[in-house]
């Protein structure tokens, strides 16, 4: 069995189920969802982007081979491009400015997933990096391939569910895969415990950011 496979069936089966019939994501394909709860999304999420390219330009320095460096580098710089393009369409049509990403903040699922990120990417192997993040590709284009076959009558939605189930995010995912099942051959057992943990706890991570938006989600006190 390949890295990959082994990560997924250990770490990201069972919860992707509950991604897949997760409100929030059922949501965006019959068009209920509430605008106010994709606005908290969109607003977390440019947050959550922000922290995911930093966390890819760690992979990046700690990867073993160029070809790698160049791929992390690359995907580092288009997450900060998604959250400018994407993001900006989204917002303005939400009737958002990044003065109102600014001013709500990161709220607490999405502090909590950047914060692992960033730690597991700063301080862990080439390989537990990778595991980390692994997740945050291979959810969102397996959700946007899923989603994409009945897209959304609301035009945000739609729009939204056309990028990540793109072919070009598919090749993306695909060679970040590619990666993963190489350093698969090189790590050792407990290692790859490590790498099961981390791509376990993105995963669900994964499912607590839909889900703190489903809720719209406050810190507490
Ligand atoms: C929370 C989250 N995970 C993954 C992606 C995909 O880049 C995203 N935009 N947001």
């Amino acid at each position: 069995m390949t890295f990959s496979a082994d990560l997924w069936e250990h770490g990201a089966a069972k919860v992707y189920e509950e991604i897949v019939r997760h409100p929030f994501i059922t949501g965006l394909t019959d068009g209920t969802l509430p605008h106010a709860k994709f606005r908290y999304f969109v607003i977390q999420d440019s947050h959550y982007l922000r922290a995911y390219s930093r966390a890819l330009a760690l992979v990046a320095a700690r990867a073993t081979d160029e070809d790698a460096v160049s791929m992390f580098c690359r995907h580092a710089a288009e997450a900060i491009d998604v959250e400018r393009e994407l993001h900006a369409s989204l917002l303005g049509s939400l009737g958002l400015t990044s003065a109102d990403v600014d001013t709500a903040g990161s709220g607490p699922t999405t502090t909590a997933y950047m914060s692992y990120l960033t730690a597991v990417c700063a301080t862990g192997t080439y390989a537990e990096a990778v595991a980390a993040v692994l997740p945050c590709y291979w959810i969102y284009r397996d959700v946007g391939r899923a989603l994409l076959e009945r897209s959304s009558p609301d035009p945000l939605y739609a729009q939204w569910i056309a990028t990540y189930g793109s072919p070009e995010f598919d090749a993306v995912v695909e060679s970040v895969l590619g990666v993963t099942n190489r350093l698969g051959t090189e790590v050792g057992p407990a290692e790859r415990d490590r790498c099961l943990r981390h791509f376990s706890t993105t995963t669900r991570y994964e499912w607590m950011f839909w889900d703190a938006a489903y809720h719209e989600l406050e810190w507490p006190v």
